[in-house]
């Protein structure tokens, strides 16, 4: 099932202020893809996965369309997206995985919760080994999880309804190389099957090794939308650029500056500050024809 994004915008109201979370994103994800959506911290991408699966808070306002198949996930009442869309047509594997589950209960009950409440015919123990767990790590409870095996419990929670659209955000945040290796061989191969993935992730070596595409974000926009194998070899957007030449792997070299408050955008490019490119053009908002920048 084919995800598609069009002029996607979140905006949080707050006493005096309105955070310009995301704005305006488009990008489609087919079955059978992995799309990895990078950008430093707070650039809006958990709250833009949080948006296709109407889970933000009350102060949010979302606009735009992500259809999902027929179904338009930013105007599906609640009733239909407890009903149909989580854990059913979209998995989440939520960010920090162990801080989601349920403390006092074992792996095996949350696991068989989930899957009375999507009235699915798996038992505990075969979702389980699909998600490389043994039965008997299911006896445990969250605090006497490892890092990868609470992220395996995540996964296989996330699979329980066996959707065609998985989210996984920041699934290798925390867990050391060999696990980061083989979470993203998990969800590579979840996307084999023919599954949708959306990886959202600042680890651009763990999105190298997975993703088909990825896109780029930037202060809540989308600056860079490109087949994986081009973006890493040549990177066209100046903050692009700057990300992959911050990698120890390749220049270490930081991005000078910060990111803009979000509360009070640039009407042009928001990474003019910080951009060794700019020139007088980039105060009018260049269009995203696969790059958003005036120079790439
Ligand atoms: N409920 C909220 N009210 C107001 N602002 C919010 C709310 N939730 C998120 N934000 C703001 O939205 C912006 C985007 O946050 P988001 O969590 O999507 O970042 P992120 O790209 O996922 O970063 P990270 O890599 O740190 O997870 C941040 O500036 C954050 O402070
Ligand atoms: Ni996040």
């Amino acid at each position: 099932m084919t995800l598609r994004v069009e002029g996607l915008s979140v905006r949080f109201h707050l006493p005096g202020a309105v955070v310009h979370a995301v704005t305006d994103a488009a990008f489609e994800l087919r079955e059978g893809r992995c799309l990895a959506l990078v950008g430093e911290s707070g650039c809006g991408k958990s709250v833009m996965a949080h948006a296709l699966l109407g889970l933000l808070p009350g102060n949010a306002v979302v606009t735009g369309h992500a259809w999902l198949g027929s179904l338009d996930l930013v105007a599906a009442p609640e009733r239909v997206l407890a009903g149909q869309v989580r854990g059913r047509r979209v998995g989440l594997i939520p960010q920090s995985p162990a801080a989601h589950l349920t403390p006092v209960r074992t792996a095996r009950a949350q696991l068989a919760e989930t899957l009375r409440e999507l009235g699915g015919g798996q038992s505990p123990d075969a979702l389980a080994r699909r998600a490389g767990l043994r039965p008997d790590d299911l006896d445990r409870y969250p605090h006497q999880l490892s890092g990868g095996m609470a992220q395996r419990v995540a996964n296989a929670l996330a699979l329980a309804g066996d959707p065609p659209l998985v989210i996984a955000d920041e699934p290798t945040t925390g867990l050391d190389r060999p696990l980061v290796e083989s979470t993203m061989a998990e969800l590579r191969r979840l996307c084999d099957e023919g599954r949708a993935v959306l990886i959202i992730t600042h680890d651009l070596r763990a999105a190298e090794q997975v993703a088909d595409d990825v896109a780029v974000m930037y202060a809540g926009r989308v600056v860079e939308l490109a087949e994986a194998r081009t973006f890493f070899a040549r990177p066209r957007h100046p903050y692009a650029q700057g990300l992959l030449d911050a990698l120890p792997s390749r220049a270490f070299t930081p991005i000078p500056g910060d990111p803009p408050e979000l509360t009070c955008l640039p009407d042009g490019c928001a990474f003019l500050p910080r951009c060794s490119r700019a020139t007088s053009r980039c105060e009018e908002l260049p269009p995203l024809n696969g790059v958003a920048c005036h120079h790439a």
